[in-house]
């Protein structure tokens, strides 16, 4: 315990103001390049918006190490007492009271003192383990996450005309009023009928759209009586800069997948954040409150809820951490909770004789990832130091495994196991477990399914630019939903990066036979020809991959796709079906109404 030197009040107060000051300077920046997507989107700067995503990622790291920095040099942080400490905290807690973003605010807190203070520190005397400001209806006069339509004379055309002109998009539509009438048909068509308005009819509609790569998204619900009716569309551009919408997503499910981990985060200029997540919440209740911040860009926070619901589940659960069904890594070490719809990676200390590579590539690579458009193809990862875990929760194999694979990784302290650095991320079953699964049950249709989706999360890895080197089923999973997502980011590169061949002639029949490789091959190189002897080794999965991606298993495949990321283009990544888009319906919109 360290000892009060006096005069701790000023300092407290100083030290706090110093903190609120490094979050608002976090959030204007945040919120400013959020605002900006709007332009991004008018002006189709698609690479400026990958650039965007790319460096908001960086903006919290940078503002806490300078707020970090500023603790040290102003006020010599290592030598704050602990009485001035828990002053600070509760002055902080002064400075939230009418706070926009005090949930944001806490744990930008928790990242600056964390620094700072040793692991003893970490209980709610000291930082934010627990929220001390609500975040219920903090929306004053001045902010308005939704806005509300009640559909009174203009009729549910009208009310959806203004909905969209709301945006003020400085883009001229194709055709706004037919594309109103198409949605007015689909919600028609899904509801098989208009239900009777009750008095209460109204649409409400968050303030902001979503912005991801080359969409926007209005996101809201109509409410009818006791029923809510959740709605997103998405508004696209042609290539003459014309605006159209492309569809209208009315199964919650459908939009739930827009908030899928293995998507690059939205862009949303949200004054309330927690306004925004809790009118989310309210019309996709199984997402996580921590999935939903994180996919709105705000990482830091989602991962600190991730973490408390964690901790609960801990306390209301009695199964052990097991290790990870599958065939074992030889890079990554990774063990679940059965109870948990997560696995825990970590780093091993030694890696397989074939990885010519270090820690810091591989954490390089996972970082890669969090960067790029992922394209619902390869799935996010939370990224945690000095992770501290119940140590009776840990079954004897993990224990084992990590003892042998990764010592330097973790430490024991009392009851507790701390690990040192550590990767989070969804469960999802193994496609070579799914693929074993489904042979044994001769479930040919799934089958077909899966390998098909298998090429697709390829190909469209490839359009974003990520060639993901080892391409074994084994690193591939299978979600929920069947999609087909890729996991295994220690061997990944650029596209642009690798040097896609043809395999030369042989020089003679004997040579060609020999199973010997005649031509040289340096570093980058890449044969897609041999792409079927190493991954279609049953002749059912290669028939099936055939019909599908045949193109894959060529240089021409590749290299035209490395030329399209070269121009600058950017590829259309539609996250619902092409099927649902209005220009691939045959409605006939003059129908009896
Ligand atoms: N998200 C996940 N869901 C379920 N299981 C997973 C997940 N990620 C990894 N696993 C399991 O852990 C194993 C090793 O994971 P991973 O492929 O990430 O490790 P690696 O060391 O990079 O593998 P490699 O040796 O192929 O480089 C996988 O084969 C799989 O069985």
């Amino acid at each position: 315990m360290k000892i009060s030197v006096g005069l701790y009040g000023t300092n407290a107060h100083q030290i706090a103001l110093a903190m609120i000051q490094g979050f608002n300077k976090h959030y204007t920046l945040f919120r400013q390049t959020s605002r900006e997507a709007k332009t991004r989107f008018e002006q189709a700067d698609w690479l400026g918006v990958h650039k965007a995503v790319k460096e908001r990622i960086r903006f919290y790291d940078d503002r806490v190490d300078e707020c970090v920095e500023r603790l040290r040099n102003q006020f010599d942080a290592a030598s704050i007492d602990d009485t001035t400490w828990q002053q600070v905290k509760l002055l902080y807690i002064g400075l939230l009271l009418n706070h926009k973003q005090p949930e944001l605010a806490e744990t930008f807190f928790n990242s600056v003192t964390t620094k700072i203070l040793h692991r003893n520190y970490f209980h709610n005397d000291f930082i934010f383990v627990r929220p001390s400001i609500s975040t219920e209806n903090i929306e004053g006069d001045d902010t308005q996450t939704y806005r509300s339509y009640y559909a009174k004379e203009d009729g549910l055309r009208g009310t959806v005309l203004k909905i969209v002109k709301d945006f003020d998009w400085h883009r001229p539509f194709v055709d706004l009023e037919h594309d109103v009438e198409h949605v007015y048909h689909a919600v028609r068509h899904f509801l098989n009928g208009m239900p009777p308005r009750e008095v209460n009819f109204q649409i409400q509609v968050l303030g902001s759209a979503f912005y991801r790569n080359k969409a926007a998204y209005i996101i809201g619900k109509a409410i009818n009586g006791a029923t809510e009716y959740p709605f997103t569309i998405p508004v696209l551009q042609n290539e003459a800069g014309q605006l159209y919408l492309d569809t209208i997503l009315l199964d919650a499910w459908r939009i739930g997948l827009l908030f899928s981990l293995s998507r690059a985060y939205f862009m949303v200029d949200m004054e309330v954040p927690s306004g925004y997540v809790q009118f989310l919440r309210s019309i996709l209740p199984a997402k996580p409150r921590s999935e939903l911040y994180i996919m709105l860009g705000l990482g830091k926070q989602g991962k600190t809820m991730f973490f408390r619901d964690l901790i609960y589940h801990l306390h209301h659960s009695e199964d052990k951490f097991i290790m990870a069904p599958g065939i074992r890594g030889l890079v990554m070490l990774v063990f679940t909770l059965p109870s948990y719809p997560y696995v825990f990676k970590l780093i091993k200390d030694v890696f397989g004789s074939s990885k010519e590579m270090d820690r810091a590539t591989v954490k390089k690579k996972f970082m890669m990832v969090k960067q790029v458009d992922r394209v619902g193809r390869m799935a996010d990862t939370l990224e945690f130091s000095n992770v501290m875990f119940p140590l009776k929760r840990f079954n004897d194999e993990v224990l084992a495994e990590l003892q042998q694979l990764a010592p330097s990784c973790f430490e024991v302290d009392g009851d507790q196991l701390i690990i040192k650095h550590l990767y989070i991320e969804r469960r999802m079953e193994p496609l070579n477990i799914h693929l074993d699964r489904m042979e044994r049950a001769n479930n040919v249709e799934r089958l077909e399914h899966v390998i098909r989706e298998y090429g697709s999360a390829i190909r469209e890895m490839a359009q974003a630019n990520i060639f993901p080197g080892d391409m074994l089923w084994k690193n591939f999973g299978v979600t929920r939903f069947g999609r087909v997502v890729f996991y295994d980011y220690d061997e990944i590169e650029y596209m642009t990066d690798i040097k896609f061949r043809q395999i030369p002639p042989a020089p003679d029949f004997e040579t060609e036979m020999s199973g010997e490789v005649w031509y040289a091959v340096s570093r980058n190189d890449v044969f897609p020809e041999e792409f079927a002897t190493f991954l279609l080794t049953s002749p059912q999965v290669r028939k099936i991959f055939i019909k599908y991606h045949k193109d894959l298993l060529s240089p021409r495949f590749w290299l035209e796709a490395q030329e399209k990321i070269r121009s600058g283009y950017v590829e259309d990544f539609f996250p619902y079906p092409q099927e649902l888009r209005f220009i691939n319906r045959q409605t006939d919109l003059t129908e009896e109404q």
